[in-house]
């Protein structure tokens, strides 16, 4: 912002000055003619000025768009309620309104957000800004130009753009507008015009890009609602780069039956961190070979502790792995509830401190968006940690559909474990899949790149099965090489690991990565462990097998002696794990 006082602007000089701002800058312009003036329609009004603002606080901005407001609400009370509620700007688009009644909507509304020193920005119009003596404009691509439009309301006006893509960022950081509004972040009913949405990664690939040059003071927009404030704001934040200022809302305020609590609910949950949140790359475990030691001292710590804790785990889960999911559970210390109720969601997710909720779309219907969309916000509320596995990913496209829905639109997930193909799908590449198996197979390296690349556009841990296991936060990665082919001819092996990694995110969620790790160390040498046979410690026995059926119970059985092992805080079979980190 600058901080120059300007004068204010009487109605012949505004003439004057729209007149200059049209001229070329470099051609002196001779006065304008005085312009026809139609009577009043009202007692003349006091000359309009463009204030003098402070610097501008775009934490909660509120967009307002009257054809969405409940029947009986008028917009006056909304913008106030709205404001007592939080809300730091306000930007009056009313895109149906002709101008005189959009001027004097607009005169009633800065009347109130004056009175509260919030600031009023008229969407496009840069007339009615100047007829009103508002605080200033937001202005779009197809709209009056920006060098113009400062021209027009001098230096201290607010001055927002519009950002949609790399492009417009590094047009607009080369302007002196005082923010962007980068958006759509989602799909959103509000502006059917809008262009394709960014999604949080692309706020964020849109913040980074201007760093350098001119870091602008940003507020996402497009389908931001309370269950997903917290995850866009989250995933939008860059590593190295200045995160968005604030939020700009226009349905998740303009709607609501109570616009105060939702705006004061909006600010909250956007200005808290996240209960989920992972904390930075500086403050996590170190994964190289000189840390293996403490590194597994911690797998079998947070292993011991499931045990202790006795996690519950809410299974959202498919009625073919539902009860090796709920024999993996119990092996390992947990407990297991399996419920697809929706009205059951919120109490599982509070019942205890410790739990979790797994979310295996194995036999998903776009009905099941809704205890989906629950199930998240919920858990996310709570701090417990969500596990989910898109089953067959890339199977159909009404999985595929959901598996976007739920990265995009239904809140944050801790973890997304998958085979290679359900993770190529969760990446964005057209993997086609026969069921639910991968069919690809695709190098190593490629797909590691893959795993680091999905973890940190969603931030958080992505985890690719298979011969060789690759775990990521997208700074740090591990490749496993335990476990046992036999593994893949057990129906529900795969699914049921996910029960495992919930139980350890729900009892140590500081470093997720490393209860992840734990989880997988765990599951996957008890596999190697049942096929090579080991000395049971209740009966004595030394018993190995290669087939199926035997592998099944040796493996649940194994699960059982290695966490119980973890119990009594032995290590000895950290001995057998096979790691690498990149
Ligand atoms: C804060 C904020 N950001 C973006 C927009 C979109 O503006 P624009 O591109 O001009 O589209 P319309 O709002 O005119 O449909 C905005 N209004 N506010
Ligand atoms: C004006 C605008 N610009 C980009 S998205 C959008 C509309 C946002 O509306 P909502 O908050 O209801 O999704």
């Amino acid at each position: 912002m600058e901080s120059e006082p300007v004068s204010p602007i009487s109605e012949p000089d505004m003439a004057t000055s729209i007149a200059m701002a049209m001229a070329p800058s470099s051609v002196p312009s001779t006065p304008p003619p005085q312009p026809h003036r139609q009577p009043p329609s009202s007692p003349p009004l006091p000359t309009p000025t463009i204030l003098n603002s402070p610097p501008i606080d775009l934490s909660l901005y509120l967009v307002t768009s009257s054809s969405l407001l409940p029947p009986g609400r008028t917009l006056e009370a909304t913008v106030e309620a709205a404001i007592k509620g939080g809300v730091t700007v306000v930007q009056l688009r009313e895109k149906a309104l002709d101008t005189r009644p959009f001027i004097d909507l607009a005169r009633r509304i800065h009347a109130i957000t004056k009175s509260y020193d919030v600031p009023l920005l008229i969407n496009d119009r840069v007339d009615v800004a100047l007829a009103v003596g508002c605080e200033g404009v937001h202005i779009g691509w197809d709209d009056m130009d920006y060098e113009t439009a400062r021209r027009l309301l001098g230096p201290t006006a607010i001055i927002g753009l519009s950002v949609s893509s790399l492009e417009q960022a590094s047009l607009a950081a080369a302007t002196t507008c005082d923010y962007i509004g980068v958006g759509p972040v989602l799909p959103t009913p509000t502006k059917p015009d809008a262009s394709s949405p960014l999604f949080p990664s692309g706020v964020r690939d849109i913040l980074a890009s201007i760093s350098n040059t001119r870091p602008l003071p940003a507020v996402a927009i497009g389908g931001i609602s309370a269950t997903n404030v917290q995850s866009i704001v989250y995933k939008s934040r860059p590593h190295a780069a200045t995160p968005i200022s604030g939020i700009a809302v226009v349905s998740a305020i303009i709607a609501s039956d109570d616009p105060e609590s939702a705006s004061s609910d909006l600010l909250t949950r956007s200005r808290n961190p996240p209960p989920w949140a992972h904390p930075p790359p500086s403050q996590t475990r170190i994964f190289t070979d000189f840390y293996l030691p403490l590194i597994l001292s911690h797998a079998v710590t947070t292993i011991r502790t499931i045990k202790e804790h006795k996690p519950l785990v809410h299974h959202i889960t498919n009625a073919v792995v539902k009860p090796i999911s709920a024999n993996v559970t119990l092996a390992v210390g947990g407990s297991p509830i399996m419920s697809d109720v929706i009205d059951e969601v919120a109490s599982l997710a509070n019942i205890s401190p410790y739990s979790g909720c797994l979310i295996n779309m194995g036999t998903s219907t776009p009905a099941d968006k809704a205890l989906y969309a629950a199930a998240i916000s919920e858990n996310n509320q709570a701090g417990k940690p969500v596990v989910f596995d898109p089953v067959g990913a890339g199977a159909t496209g009404m999985r595929r559909d959901i598996v976007t829905w739920m990265l995009r639109e239904a809140g944050y997930v801790d973890v997304i474990k998958g085979n290679e193909g359900e993770i190529r799908t969760v990446a964005g590449q057209g993997v086609q899949m026969k069921g639910v198996d991968s069919t690809e197979a695709g190098n190593l390296e490629e797909m590691v790149a893959v795993v680091q690349e999905v973890a940190n556009r969603e931030r958080n841990i992505v985890i690719l099965t298979g011969p060789v296991d690759i775990l990521s936060d997208g700074t740090r990665t591990v490749l496993v090489r335990n476990g046992h082919p036999l593994q893949g001819l057990i129906t529900g092996a795969g699914c049921a690991l996910g029960s495992v990694l919930c139980a350890a995110l729900a009892v140590s969620r500081e470093d997720k990565l490393s209860s992840c790790l734990a989880g997988i160390l765990a599951y996957n040498i008890a596999a190697e462990r049942a096929v090579a046979g080991s000395r049971s410690t209740i009966t004595g026995d030394v018993k190995g097998t290669r087939r199926p059926g035997s592998f099944a119970a040796a493996f649940l059985d194994e699960l059982y002696e290695v966490t119980e092992m973890c119990l009594r805080g032995e290590e000895t079979w950290t001995g057998a794990v096979n790691l690498e980190f990149r």
